[in-house]
């Protein structure tokens, strides 16, 4: 009777002990293939080689030092002139909706190693000068920035004094006859190149237009795993008029009931690997267009766009992280933190236009 008793229970123990066992070398095997897969996925050649492990960064807990002085926040006063918030609850930023003390207290603690991607092809090496020093005086100040400086003509990048953590990488490329094709070569280069070096020198990257100059701080406050900026013309219009791509023969085509808001192209960024398969996208993307004999509305923006309306960037930033010089500031606009050049297209451009 004990004897058919234990081994009852043993065969049950034997059995339960089997089955956490396979478990356990199922879970092993499937997520370590889950795992090696998501991140090896978007590098180029598909070779584990070439896959350094980007998830060392991400945004994390949200600590902060104890005895730091800053104001209470409320929970009745805010901006009330302006929507801090998407529909995908997702924070859309204004002045006033952060507090600067308390957004680089705790994002200074995670210190990522920051990308920025500009290109200055032809004769557009003059505006390196003023984005860089105004960079320098007000763009995510104290953190570790690259300036990866896309050109033609290497010996037309200005000396600039850089804060402590910063650096300049130069990247060579070819010059081209049309704007259209620095703009949309700009995702290919970029593709190429985060492949082969920033995605082992950077945890987020931003992608940004180098006719601009910064005005006022442009911090932490920005920082997202998928950050995009509403395009300042756009902001307070409805989606039929937006200048999304409208002919169905374009992969950029988004039908006149659909849209959330126009995004521009001239400053974008987010966790390095997210934002590499977004340039990778509106890469590709222009080339199936090219194959078939067509090119997007807005170039890359609007593949952009398409990207991010069914992909919901992680934060919206107002405006006030791109303004332009064409236009008036606003009363919603409280800060204008970089703003666009007024330029002669027709002399800077090699094709003239705009
Ligand atoms: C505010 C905004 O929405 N900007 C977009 C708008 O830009 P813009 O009209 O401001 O275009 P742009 O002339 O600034 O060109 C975009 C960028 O490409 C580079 N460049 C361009 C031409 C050239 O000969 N050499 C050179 O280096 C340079 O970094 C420049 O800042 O339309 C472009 C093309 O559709 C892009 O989508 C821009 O992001
Ligand atoms: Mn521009």
């Amino acid at each position: 009777m004990m004897a058919r008793y234990i081994s009852k229970t043993h065969i049950l123990v034997s059995f339960a002990f089997l089955a956490v066992l396979l478990g356990t070398i199922y879970i092993y095997f499937y997520s370590g293939y889950a795992f090696f897969t998501s991140f090896c996925q978007p590098c180029a050649d598909n070779t584990e080689k070439d896959c350094p492990d980007n998830s060392r960064w991400r945004i994390g807990d949200l600590k902060m030092q104890t005895s730091l002085k800053y104001a209470q926040p409320s929970t009745q006063k805010g901006r009330t002139d302006v929507n801090p918030v998407t529909n995908w609850n997702a924070p859309l930023v204004w002045e006033g909706t952060f507090d600067p003390v308390v957004i680089d207290a705790i994002y200074k603690k995670m210190d990522p190693r920051v990308a920025v991607v500009v290109f200055a092809v032809g004769k557009y090496t003059r505006f390196l000068k003023g984005f860089l020093e105004t960079g320098e005086k007000h763009f995510l100040v104290d953190f570790r920035v690259t300036y990866y400086i896309f050109t033609d003509n290497e010996k037309d990048v200005p000396k600039v004094e850089l804060g402590k953590g910063r650096k300049i990488s130069v990247v060579t490329v070819p010059s081209a006859n049309r704007w259209q094709d620095v703009v949309l070569g700009r995702m290919k280069w970029a593709t190429i190149t985060i492949d082969k070096q920033i995605r082992h020198e950077a945890d987020y990257l931003f992608m940004m237009d180098i006719d601009s100059v910064f005005h006022g701080r442009f911090g932490a406050e920005s920082l997202s795993q998928l950050s995009a900026v509403l395009h300042r013309g756009y902001y307070k219009t409805t989606r039929e008029k937006f200048p999304y791509e409208r002919r169905a023969k374009s992969r950029a085509y988004i039908p006149l009931d659909e849209g959330d808001y126009y995004y521009t192209a001239a400053v974008w960024g987010g966790y390095l690997e997210d934002m590499y398969k977004l340039v990778r996208y509106c890469y590709e993307e222009s080339e199936v267009d090219a194959k078939n004999g067509i090119e997007a509305a807005w170039q890359e923006e609007s593949h952009l766009n398409k990207y991010l309306l069914y992909n919901k960037p992680t934060k919206v930033l107002s405006p006030e992280y791109l303004w332009s010089d064409y236009d008036k500031v606003p009363a919603d606009i409280k800060v204008v933190r970089i703003s666009q050049l007024i330029k002669d297209y027709k002399e800077v451009r090699p094709n003239g236009g705009n």
